[in-house]
């Protein structure tokens, strides 16, 4: 068997963050990257053999609304909503010249709008319905299923081994994210997530922070509709409203950054 390929594509690609979640994302409005290629993504994201990322993201076309997002977690599969990456796309397409100050786009769980102010972007989330509250913990869809469970201690807890224990045990084939979280202060929280599909800790999940939100207020740990959300990759906002049936008005409020950019061979 051979040990050398050929590189046989120059790729290029845009390094982003979004409170320290991070992405390569793509303009494939020319369909020039194969949307089924989980090899390449994932070798895209691995950080020693690739550009390193905790997802990659692909710009589309989109025949109705701005743009469409397609979105890949770091072991190369097609996932559910990633809110950073929902963040980082807005950004990017201002960036091409897309969009001005807002936007409406496309993601896997619907349509979503967005406006850039003040060097944040505000992303809507899609209205939550259905909270599940135990004893212990809270488990809700927000674009992405997540678990949210409070500890002491949160500087010292091992969110790597206990989160992938939940996520294993609890949540089946599926899996789920898992958020470990302490209250600092009234409607403020620190928060960090076990991401699956990255099967690590993350700096930050914008879907985990908007559940840690919503749960900490269904819950009556929250007393307004604006929580603020601390993570090892820096704070994010949740804005929100109560609906007859769950939450609505839901805004996801951070910082998106392009760190560099490039062509890789590929
Ligand atoms: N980082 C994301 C969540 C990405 C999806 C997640 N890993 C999953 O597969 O459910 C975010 O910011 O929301």
């Amino acid at each position: 068997m051979a040990i050398c390929t050929f590189a046989v594509m120059e790729l290029q690609f845009y390094k982003y963050q979004g409170t320290g979640n991070d992405f390569v994302l793509i303009d494939n409005r020319q369909h020039t990257f194969s949307k089924n290629d989980t090899k390449l993504v994932a070798r895209l994201c691995d950080r020693k053999f690739g550009i390193g990322a905790d997802g990659l993201i692909l710009l589309e076309e989109h025949p109705a609304v701005d743009f469409k997002m397609v979105y890949y977690n770091a072991d190369g599969n097609q996932s559910s909503m990633c809110g950073n990456g929902g963040r980082c796309i807005v950004h990017f397409a201002e960036y091409l010249g897309m969009i001005s100050k807002n936007t409406t786009f496309e993601a896997i769980d619907g349509l979503h709008e967005a406006k850039i102010e003040r060097g944040c972007v505000h992303l809507k989330m899609n209205d939550v319905t259905n909270i599940q509250t135990e004893e212990d913990f809270a488990y809700l869809d927000t674009g992405s299923p997540h678990h949210v469970q409070l500890v002491e201690n949160l500087a010292d807890f091992n969110v790597f081994v206990n989160g992938r224990n939940i996520r294993n045990n609890r949540y089946g084939k599926a899996g789920a994210n898992v958020n470990f979280v302490e209250k600092l202060e009234e409607n403020t929280f620190a928060v960090r997530t076990y991401e699956r599909g990255v099967e690590d800790e993350t700096l930050s999940c914008g879907t985990g922070v908007t559940a840690v939100a919503l749960a900490m207020f269904e819950t009556g740990k929250a007393t307004s509709n604006k929580v603020i959300l601390q993570q090892p990759g820096g704070e994010l906002q949740i804005h929100f409203n109560k609906i007859e049936k769950g939450y609505g008005d839901i805004y996801l409020i951070g910082p998106a950054t392009q760190v560099f950019n490039g062509i890789i061979t590929v």
